[in-house]
């Protein structure tokens, strides 16, 4: 037991730069450091949000435990007058799924961007102090990506002032929306707007499912949860839920008016913002889900890490820091620090790429205020491409995690299982990942027949403008050093970008329409979108790197880091790298060769990478990746925890093992 916790305190020794440092960076500011660390320790040191049991919990004392600590939180919000930031965090740290998160995550923004400013002051106030609990109903049984499918009617009656709420199909019961099931009294329900008989399309409206008295359903409305989701604890402490209108009235001024509104005569008038901005709620949420991938992989990958630290097989006995002989450390295996070490660095990478995202939205808003809609088009197709560029990485990396640490990596108390059945639906929540990928293509391919039409393209695309240059340049990568020269990897990354983009808009010249072309190129659009998706990640790492970053070795740690993560997809990735002769074969290979050296290079500050993540045990929830290593005698705890050990003879064994094996006596007998 001390050898394992010395040797992750020798790990620790050989680390380069100063950690402390690096978790600002991590965090993002000093400030935001200080609050997440002292929010982190108040959670993990509460007993209230104690989490260790949430695998053996059946459905519905699961769901019930979610509820005891989403009314914990709010109290413990309100008892330590917690800021807006505070609170954010303190909900983060509970680390368990609830209405809470639809709540603040989508109700409470859909209202903000798609209510005019009097309805936002009459509902906000409701919102914010929890006297209405909301979801975001927009999703139906039949149609979910396809937004401009939905089913559900609201129709205007000029007569009363209303609109009614309907659901005339069974697809067209709204399915999935979270907190639903049986929490929520208000839903943000996204409907067709038909007035004089006139079919408008999808708009949102606010509508009352739930009596505030007694939690019934209100007459009309038939409403249920969807029922078990994938993996143990998860999504299951949620309430998904199902929602049926039968004729249900709403007040006319429950529309959501500010993208468009319909006049006391039943008149459809639409406003100056253009109408996406009815779709706000979603590029939000889709940049706060890059925040999450990241999130989510690097705790992952501390789990996986420290682990692969502790845990030894096989190998020449090596003499240990106290000169004693032991086992290869699995760390220590070129194939592990292969499969491990690039997901170290893509978790940094997101981090990043996530904190650019959360300032272009913030741009984005500023503009909207002051009606500049220009950049709306660019943040779209970023949101959304980066939501799905993390996530799907995220959710793999995740999966290599949990094998990375080999059989114990299957148990609950690993933490893995639970956090990959929690992550892997953000694969397909807030818009299925390749549906969002062939957004970004829509986006590149009007980017590039507006190069022919002279418009300059700004910001994600600036590059574009280089398209000759980047068309027939030559990758000037002579040795392998060379290949530590950001400017070397940002232009190799644009060059595969754009050859592959104009490739694509070329090939769509051959179909008879547009629409043909896009439904017969989409794997090739999806291949273009993902390679402008990951040039993005890798210049919002290089610009990190330029800006001003201090602390004994961090920026040192952070250039192998981002060299990692570039060679890493160039390697995953050669085939379009080569088949576009944005490199040659022979510095494909001096890429690799650069690769593995930067492994060997990161090897001894792994283990601090990970600690500046400054996660707690708490949080992380696995025996595998505690702070102290101390694994095998906390994975021998854990065992004895299992209800099935709180009797030494299980239930069952006299109705259905005894009768079995007395028959076998006296058939050995006979
Ligand atoms: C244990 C720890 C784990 C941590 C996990 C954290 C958990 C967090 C909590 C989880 C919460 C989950 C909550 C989930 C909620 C949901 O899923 S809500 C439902 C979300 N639904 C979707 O995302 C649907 C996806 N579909 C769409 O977004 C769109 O309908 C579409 C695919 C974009 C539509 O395509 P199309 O019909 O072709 O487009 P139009 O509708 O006609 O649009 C025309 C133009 O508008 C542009 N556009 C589209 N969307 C937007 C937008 N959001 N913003 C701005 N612009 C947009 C589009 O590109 C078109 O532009 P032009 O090409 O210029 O015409
Ligand atoms: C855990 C979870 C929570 C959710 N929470 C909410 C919520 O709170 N509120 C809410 O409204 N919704 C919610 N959803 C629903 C979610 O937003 C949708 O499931 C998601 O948008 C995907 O839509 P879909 O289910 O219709 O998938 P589909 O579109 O049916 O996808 C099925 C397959 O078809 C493919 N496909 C679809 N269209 C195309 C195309 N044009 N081209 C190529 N391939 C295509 C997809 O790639 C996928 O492989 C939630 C979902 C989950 C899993």
């Amino acid at each position: 037991m001390e050898r394992i916790m010395d040797h992750l305190a020798h790990e620790r020794s050989k680390a380069q730069f100063s950690v402390e440092e690096m978790k600002i960076i991590w965090a993002g500011s000093l400030h935001a450091f200080q609050v997440s660390d002292r929010i982190a320790r108040l959670v993990a040191s509460d007993p209230g949000f104690r989490k260790d049991n949430r695998a053996v919990l059946s459905r519905k004392e699961l769901f019930k435990s979610a509820l005891r600590k989403a009314a914990y939180v709010w109290k413990r919000i309100n008892e330590l007058a917690l800021s807006e930031e505070e609170a954010s965090w303190l909900r983060f740290y509970v680390d368990e799924l609830a209405y809470a998160y639809i709540h603040w995550g989508m109700f409470v923004p859909a209202i903000k961007g798609s209510a005019t400013e009097e309805q936002q002051q009459k509902w906000l106030p409701l919102a914010n102090n929890m006297q209405i609990i909301g979801t975001y109903a927009q999703t139906e049984l039949g149609h979910g990506s396809n937004v401009r499918g939905l089913e559900t009617t609201a129709t205007f009656d000029q007569e009363t002032d209303e609109f009614i709420i309907h659901s005339p199909t069974l697809t067209s019961s709204k399915w999935w929306p979270g907190g639903l099931g049986k929490v929520a009294t208000h839903a943000v329900v996204y409907a067709r707007l038909i007035t004089d008989g006139q079919d408008y399309g999808v708009h949102g409206f606010l509508v009352q499912i739930r009596s505030l008295d007694d939690h019934f359903p209100l007459p009309g409305v038939t409403v249920g949860d969807i029922g078990m989701k994938f993996g143990s604890g998860a999504f299951n402490s949620i309430d998904n839920g199902f929602l049926r209108f039968n004729h249900v009235r709403i007040p006319r001024n429950q529309m959501l008016m500010k993208v468009s509104r319909v006049t006391r005569q039943g008149k459809y008038v639409e406003s100056n913002v253009p109408k996406q901005l009815l779709y706000g709620a979603m590029v939000y949420v889709r940049q706060i889900i890059v925040a999450d991938a990241s999130i989510a992989l690097s705790r992952a990958v501390c789990i996986a890490t420290r682990y692969s630290a502790v845990r030894r097989q096989f190998g020449p006995p090596h003499e240990d820091e106290n000169g004693k002989g032991v086992e290869t450390q699995v760390i220590d295996y070129k194939t592990q620090q292969s499969r491990l070490f690039p997901l170290l660095a893509s978790a940094y990478a997101f981090r990043f790429v996530g904190e650019w995202l959360k300032w272009l939205y913030t741009d984005l808003i500023q503009k909207l205020e002051a009606n500049d809609f220009s950049t709306l088009p660019e943040a779209h197709a970023c949101t959304a491409g980066l939501k799905s560029l993390t996530t799907s990485a995220a959710a793999d990396g995740i999966k290599e995690c949990w094998k990375l640490c080999g059989g114990h990596g299957y148990l609950s108390s690993s933490g893995l299982p639970e956090l990959y059945a929690a992550f892997v639906p953000a694969c397909t929540y807030e818009g299925d990942n390749i549906v969002l990928l062939l957004q970004v293509s829509r986006f590149l391919m009007k980017t590039i027949s507006q190069l022919q039409t002279g418009k300059k393209p700004i910001g994600t695309t600036a590059y574009m403008a280089h398209v000759e240059h980047l068309i027939q340049c030559r990758c000037t990568v002579q040795k392998a050093e060379d290949w530590l020269n950001p400017s070397v990897i940002l232009e190799a990354f644009e060059a595969r970008a754009i050859r592959l983009s104009v490739a694509c808009a070329e090939n769509l010249t051959k179909f008879a329409t547009p629409l043909q072309g896009f439904s017969e190129l989409s794997p090739d659009l999806v291949e273009a979108a993902v390679a402008h998706c990951q040039l993005i990640v890798v210049s919002k790492f290089i610009e990190k790197l330029q800006q001003n970053i201090e602390g004994n070795g961090v920026k040192q740690q952070l250039e192998t880091l981002c060299n990692i993560y570039c060679l890493n997809l160039i390697h995953k990735h050669l085939g379009d790298f080569l088949s576009t002769g944005s490199i040659s074969p022979k510095q494909a290979s001096l890429a690799s060769d650069q690769l593995r050296s930067r492994y060997s290079k990161l090897r001894s500050n792994v283990i601090a990478l990970v600690d500046a993540f400054n996660y707690t045990d708490h949080f992380l929830g696995s025996v595998l990746g505690r702070y102290d290593g101390n694994v095998y005698p906390k994975l021998y705890e854990e065992a004895w925890k299992d209800p099935l050990n709180d009797s030494i003879v299980p239930d069952g064994y006299h109705e259905y093992i005894q009768p079995l094996l007395k028959q076998q006596l006296q058939n050995a007998r006979l």
